[in-house]
């Protein structure tokens, strides 16, 4: 058990049921999701398209459970669609997570994102935005965080593989054009890794902006072979590119040090999308949390 008050651990229902593939985990139901989240002593969940779209019936499930909503993913089209069709849907996304007791709303930009095609290659045809896409993106995202601060909550975005903020040089251009009172980051571990950058000179270098984090970590023979192949980021996910904290290349025991040592304030969630025929989804989350138990600074924080 962590003893900072500060850091709370979740986790993504992503591992059970794969919202960018429903037919993996079709077979997990709703309630073996959150159920096993529990027993493996998460107290958070994001959230995922088999849970009840009604604010407080959600709540019946999951307060019994000790579990809370983190937050949950939207996806922006701020660079491709008027931002009036953006404006809308989120403002439902934010008004729905808001009933829910969710503090920040991930956001990611997915005009001429390749993240959900199941052919594209994911090293070869990423987007690259155009100064005017940038603009967009950097307008419509300062609107979607006044829209969230009205209630008192904060956008976090998260960089993505195939999307247009992915790497490190445009990470670093969408803090520096934003304000930080109206736009924070969400730092994602395994796509960090996956894209090739520094995890820790991101989260040095971005830290005061850092809001929300997921972690996951990275098998390197399957990212070799996703290189080698060209495949897709889907094609990589369903190979294994992607699994629990503890069970890949990343050590994990520098950054967490890192950021109990930082103010970071808020959740950590392990978010490891597999293939849940090949890895148990229990099995892995209890792997995860018992692999961060065991490197977590306690020593600082009685
Ligand atoms: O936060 C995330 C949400 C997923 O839908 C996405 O594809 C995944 O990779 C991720 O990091
Ligand atoms: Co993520």
């Amino acid at each position: 058990m962590t003893t900072n008050e500060k850091i709370q651990f979740g986790c993504a229902p992503i591992a059970w049921t794969n919202d960018d593939m429903p037919e993996l985990g079709s077979e997990n139901s709703f309630e073996q999701c959150i159920s096993e989240m529990a027993l493996a002593q998460y107290t958070g969940t994001e959230i995922g398209n088999k849970y009840p779209k009604n604010p407080n019936t959600l709540k019946r499930y999951l307060e019994p459970r000790n579990l809370q909503v983190a937050s949950a993913w939207f996806s922006a089209f701020l660079t491709t669609k008027p931002f009036e069709e953006t404006e809308k849907e989120f403002i439902a996304h934010r008004d729905f997570l808001y009933e829910l007791g969710a503090k920040v709303i991930v956001v990611s930009e997915q005009g001429r994102s390749i993240q959900g095609n199941m052919d594209t290659p994911l090293f070869k045809e990423k987007p690259i935005f155009t100064n005017e896409e940038w603009d967009k993106l950097i307008s419509g995202l300062h609107r979607l965080g006044e829209l969230a601060g009205e209630k008192d909550m904060k956008i976090v975005y998260h960089h993505h593989m195939g999307t247009g903020v992915q790497t490190t040089e445009e990470i670093d251009r969408l803090m520096e054009n934003t304000d930080p009172d109206k736009v924070s980051l969400l730092y994602d571990t395994g796509h960090l890794v996956f894209s090739g950058e520094d995890l820790d000179g991101v989260y040095q270098k971005h830290q005061s902006r850092i809001k929300h984090i997921h972690f996951k970590d990275i098998r390197e023979e399957v990212l070799k072979e996703v290189k080698e192949n060209n495949d897709s980021f889907l094609t990589g996910v369903k190979k294994g590119a992607f699994t629990v904290p503890g069970d890949g290349m990343i050590d994990f025991t520098p950054i967490v040090r890192t950021i109990y040592e930082s103010d970071y304030e808020g959740w950590i969630i392990v978010e490891a999308e597999q293939d849940p025929a090949k890895a148990n989804p229990f099995e892995y989350a209890l792997m995860a949390k018992k692999y961060m138990d065991g490197i977590i600074p306690q020593k600082n924080f009685v």
